[in-house]
């Protein structure tokens, strides 16, 4: 059973203080740190590079997940790696070749993910590219910024590959909150991102301790229900 890890954005993040940041989540439970490489191009908005994600590295041992909104993936595979990079996900929409891909971020050492956009059918993954992948991205709002509006019309592709890859790390991103996390954890989503809702939270570290318990819960509720499904 894929186990919830919770990755806040540092989108949210005061930028001034990026390593104390960083600290900040890991002191109140995150699993992972989700950091948004944006190029200007593939989204309207330009964020960090892999210099900082270097800066950032000595600071934290939290897993960092970087989401590549960038238009030409393959380009910036090495320079992630060696700055640390952990997870790297690229856009299904920003490549002629996501296998070649997938394997150009495994030799460079790192696990590799698929995001597709909220108007991007999950026709373009499963198969060959949801078999290679460690996790697939299903986004929740446009990708560009933070504190956008939760699109609850993306949970039926999280259950369908919920329920094509029962043991695959499943992420949502975007307007994940309190009143949004119940709807994702029951579609199936066990890698749970949010910028606004920890970081502006009064009280992180709650949010993250009911966020998890409530994907676990969820998680297990799945493992069942495919065990039962196995046995009739
Ligand atoms: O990928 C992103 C934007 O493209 C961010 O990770 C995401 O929007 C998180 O911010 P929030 O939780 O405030 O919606």
């Amino acid at each position: 059973m894929p186990l919830a890890k919770i990755s806040p954005s540092m989108l949210s993040s005061d930028f001034a203080n990026l390593a104390v940041e960083a600290k900040r989540m890991t002191k109140n439970g995150a699993d992972w740190l989700h950091l948004d490489v944006m190029d200007g191009h593939f989204v309207p908005n330009l964020t960090l590079g892999a210099p900082i994600i270097q800066a950032i590295r000595p600071h934290t041992e939290a897993y960092f997940d970087c989401h590549m909104m960038v238009s030409n993936p393959s380009q910036w595979v090495d320079d992630i790696a060696k700055a640390g990079g952990q997870m790297y996900t690229f856009h299904i929409e920003a490549t002629q070749d996501p296998v070649g891909l997938i394997k150009q971020i495994h030799d460079a050492g790192m696990q590799a993910g698929v995001a597709i956009k909220p108007g991007t059918s999950t026709d373009t993954v499963i198969g060959a590219v949801a078999e290679q992948v460690d996790m697939i991205l299903v986004m929740t709002v446009e990708p560009g910024f933070g504190g956008q509006r939760f699109m609850a019309q993306c949970m039926p592709k999280v259950t369908q590959l919920r329920e094509l890859y029962p043991l695959l790390d499943i992420e949502v991103d975007g307007g994940l909150a309190m009143d949004t996390i119940d709807v994702s954890a029951q579609a199936g989503a066990n890698v749970i991102v949010a910028g606004t809702g920890i970081f502006k939270a009064d009280d992180p570290a709650k949010v993250i301790s009911i966020f998890r318990n409530k994907v676990n819960e969820a998680q297990e509720q799945w493992s069942s229900t495919s065990a039962k499904a196995t046995l009739n």
